[in-house]
């Protein structure tokens, strides 16, 4: 194999101004065992006697043939060629790059990149799934080749098909911060109006809120009755809040009045009904620019809904079109 015939075997010794092919482990019994040096070190008149002392009279080199690259430097500039906005690397560790966000945001990572990257032979780029929610130093990506030695052109494809995204103005991996919205939440539902029952949606959905930095500026609760939803859309529509959120009365009875409710009140709705269990009840349109959301009951009870992958994206700024709810469906099953 061409690989294994750039690794050679020399005296320690000999071995100076020479790469290291591997990583070389220390063990002292009960106080150290970890790596002495790392592969692709470059060998210093200095080390002979540590190399020595771990019992390496012989080690194995790297002949980097011209052309070839070491894993490292292959993992590092594809993660260079990668990244963008609030994205930082890490060294490269067993050939292998992360690439982590800097900040708590919504990752956008772009999947046609990603696949094209992933065609090429010995290429590994592994990636979480984009509009996923990151905490800050959560890992993004890793980037990796097979072989330990890879030719150049191999990386420099990698580098070429990024730098023609970023050509047509996409990104390729970014973190979206979260902006801080103010939101007025309306709890319709008799049973909460009326006193017979304590609200459990309202706490739930500020909990959500203020997890991506936004708050709840203002409850309302109202009766099963579309003239006070209305009423209450109208206040916050006034008072120019970011978002609106009505719960409850989203599903079949009778006393759901909460679509209905939201479609009198002039909003442009890109859907109602989400095709993923749960949460398929989630109603979402827009009132001139302010975005307002019907949830259902399933929001209160189910720790991951319709409403958990969209409310992140509208903390981020971004607009819901018909397609985002559409593309739900193909893995929304929880
Ligand atoms: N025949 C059908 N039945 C149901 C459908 C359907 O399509 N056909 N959809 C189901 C889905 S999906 C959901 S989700 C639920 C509930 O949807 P709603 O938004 O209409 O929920 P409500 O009827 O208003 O309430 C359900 C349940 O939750 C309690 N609730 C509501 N708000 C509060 C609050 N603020 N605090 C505490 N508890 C609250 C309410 O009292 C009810 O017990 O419908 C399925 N059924
Ligand atoms: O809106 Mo319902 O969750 O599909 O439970």
């Amino acid at each position: 194999m061409k690989v294994n015939s750039m690794l050679r075997e020399v005296r320690t010794e000999d071995a100076i101004g020479m790469i290291l092919s591997h990583d070389l482990t220390q063990i002292i019994p009960g106080e150290f065992k970890g790596r002495l040096f790392k592969k692709g070190h470059v060998i210093r008149q200095e080390d002979i006697p540590a190399l020595l002392s771990i019992g390496k009279e012989h080690i194995y080199v790297m002949d980097l043939q011209d052309g070839y690259i070491h894993e490292d430097e292959a993992a590092e500039r594809m993660a260079h060629a990668i990244a963008g906005d609030r994205v930082k690397l890490t060294q490269p560790h067993e050939g292998k790059v992360m690439l982590k966000s800097t900040i708590h945001g919504l990752a956008k990572i772009n999947k046609r990149f990603v696949d094209e990257a992933n065609s090429l032979e010995h290429i590994v780029i592994s990636t979480i799934k984009t509009n996923s929610v990151v905490k800050q130093d959560q890992s993004l990506i890793g980037t990796r080749v097979i072989p330990l030695l890879i030719e150049e052109a191999q990386v420099a494809k990698v580098e070429h098909i990024a730098r023609r995204y970023a050509e047509l103005g996409e990104d390729l991996v970014t973190v979206k911060p979260f902006l801080p919205l103010r939101v007025g939440l309306i709890t319709t539902g008799s049973e909460v109006f009326k006193g017979r029952i304590t609200d459990k949606f309202g706490p739930i959905v500020k909990a959500k809120v203020v997890d991506l930095g936004s708050e709840v500026v203002e409850q309302i609760v109202t009766d099963d009755d579309s003239d006070q939803i209305i009423g209450a859309i109208r206040h916050y529509e006034t008072l120019g809040v970011d978002l609106i959120l009505v719960t409850g009365g989203m599903s079949v009875d009778p006393d759901d009045r909460t679509p209905g409710a939201i479609r009198k009140s002039g909003a442009r709705i890109v859907s109602y009904g989400t095709p993923m269990l749960p949460g398929s009840m989630l109603m979402i349109g827009y009132l001139g620019q302010i975005p307002i959301m019907g949830l259902p009951g399933c929001v209160m009870h189910d720790a991951y809904t319709s409403f958990d992958v969209f409310l992140p994206r509208i903390c981020a700024g971004e607009e819901i079109v018909r397609r985002d709810v559409v593309e739900l469906g193909y893995g929304g099953l929880m």
